[in-house]
């Protein structure tokens, strides 16, 4: 009843709380009073029907000051000291927190007070921390800050090296405004026993305040200290050094595996093209084999009768088209029968490549050899009138006629008959060039045999003869 009396002759109490000592109490961005103390706040006045007139003031300096001056009466969380005693009264403590030593990351290992001597120390002004370590640890060289946010500031920027604060209040500040690079190094020894204060000269007003306080369930005040002190630790958050570490690390390794995949590549692309251009050449020298297979005659290695027929008939109507002059002639060895009955069938392949030799040497390079038959060769002379290919076809006979083979016990001897024509405006086509040179070699034979036989000189003498027909036909 007192009590009552004594608020309604006191309607305005001036409370002013710690602007910024969250999560205990502090003023939100709207400037609403918020925090634990606020809590407990909220339902004193809600019980006991009373308000009070809450002011926010710059800092607790400023709060102490303007207590002293009997412009503020009453605290909400206030440790209680021997200063404040003499002009403050106190409730019972109702919040407890451990102060602690807080220091950068790269400060290791767990710190005790008398280790942090010779660092640069912050503690906030005129709380009672402040005075503990003065007294405690009086060679400490302290900085005093008007905040615990600047205080974390100065020591994450490296201006201080620690500050010793209320581990709750720290991890907020600590969370909200990511300085992690912090961290709690240590116990300070110093508990905070957080108190209602009231101005000595109101005395009704602390019994009125703890009487709130002790109507407050055990139950409710754990529900407060829930929702604002979190019980875990807070989560670990990587520090930007170790977040730039590890994407330069993940960069490197990427750039590494990059390039390794790169020259594995550029190995296995490098052995592929060796394999191919292998594969290529090894095509390209079957191709040619294939090629020469088809063309020429194997025992002798001239055109064969096929393919010297296509080149015969180029050259052919090559001169049809420019009018010059060209000439045809078939050489037969003679009594080749005969050769290869004496000696054997492998000293007449000799007799045939030896003699394909002295073809060889004795003609021209444009001038094409073939073998059309057994012991039949061909030849196309472009460019050679009747004359030239008199001469030519003669000195090749002489050639053969003055050769011989060498054979085991002695040695063998060939001759050759050969008919030859030019190609004048009577002939039009390749079979009767090519039979004029049959007959003409016909006639070589009937003579006798190892001469040169120019069909001209013959042409209006002999029909042609109906065996040698046969041969003309398989050339065609
Ligand atoms: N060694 C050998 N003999 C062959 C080859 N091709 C054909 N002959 C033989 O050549 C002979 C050709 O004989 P003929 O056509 O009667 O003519 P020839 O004996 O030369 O008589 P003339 O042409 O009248 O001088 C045959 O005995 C064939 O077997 C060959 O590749 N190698």
């Amino acid at each position: 009843m007192v009590e009552q009396k004594w608020l309604a002759a006191n309607p305005h109490i001036v409370f002013a709380p710690a602007p910024n000592y969250p999560p205990v109490e502090f003023f939100d961005e709207s400037g609403a009073y918020r925090g634990i103390t606020a809590d407990f706040v909220d339902h004193i006045t809600e019980t006991l029907g009373i308000r009070f007139d809450v002011v926010q003031l710059a800092n607790w300096d400023q709060v102490i000051k303007q207590t002293r001056q009997g412009k503020v009466h009453m605290w909400g969380a206030a440790a209680q000291t021997r200063d404040r005693q003499a002009y403050m009264n106190f409730t019972r403590p109702y919040i407890r927190l451990p102060a602690v030593i807080i220091v950068r990351r790269e400060i290791k290992g767990e710190l005790t007070m008398p280790q942090l001597v010779g660092k640069r120390v912050v503690v906030i002004e005129n709380y009672a921390t402040q005075r503990y370590v003065q007294e405690n640890y009086p060679d400490l060289q302290l900085i005093t800050v008007p905040d615990i946010e600047t205080g974390l500031r100065m020591v994450s920027f490296g201006i201080a090296d620690a500050i010793v604060a209320t581990n709750a209040s720290a991890i907020y500040y600590i969370e909200k405004n990511g300085l992690t690079n912090l961290r709690v190094a240590g116990e300070s020894g110093y508990e905070w026993q957080l108190r209602f204060a009231a101005s000595r000269a109101m005395p009704e007003l602390i019994s009125i305040l703890q009487k709130g306080l002790d109507s407050i369930s055990e139950e409710k005040k754990r529900e407060i200290y829930r929702r604002w002190i979190s019980l875990e630790a807070p989560a670990w958050k990587p520090s930007r050094e170790l977040i730039v570490l590890m994407v330069a690390l993940f960069s490197a390794l990427l750039i590494a595996a990059i390039l390794l995949w790169n020259r594995l590549l550029r190995r296995r692309v490098a052995h592929k093209t060796r394999e191919l251009e292998d594969e290529l050449v090894a095509r390209g020298e079957l191709e040619r084999e294939l090629r020469r297979l088809a063309t020429t005659d194997e025992l002798t290695g001239v055109k064969n009768r096929r393919h010297w027929l296509a080149l015969a008939k180029g050259e052919f109507s090559r001169n049809l088209r420019y009018d010059g002059s060209l000439s045809m002639a078939m050489i037969d060895v003679d009594r080749f029968k005969r050769l290869n009955d004496t000696y054997g069938h492998a000293v007449g392949d000799r007799v045939l490549r030896g003699l394909t030799d002295i073809f060889r040497r004795e003609l021209r390079v444009n001038d094409i050899l073939g073998r059309i038959g057994g012991e039949e060769f061909v030849v196309v002379l472009p460019e050679t009138n009747e004359e030239m290919a008199h001469a030519v076809l003669e000195r090749l006979r002489i050639a053969v006629e003055q050769w011989h083979c060498k054979i085991d016990g002695g040695e063998v001897r060939a001759s050759v008959s050969i008919g030859f024509s030019m190609v004048d405006e009577q002939v039009t086509s390749m079979e009767e060039i090519l039979r004029r040179c049959d007959l003409a070699m016909y006639e070589a034979k009937g003579q006798g045999r190892n001469r040169v036989v120019n069909y001209r000189i013959i042409a209006d003498r002999r029909p042609p003869a109906a065996d040698r027909v046969s041969v003309l036909r398989s050339l065609r």
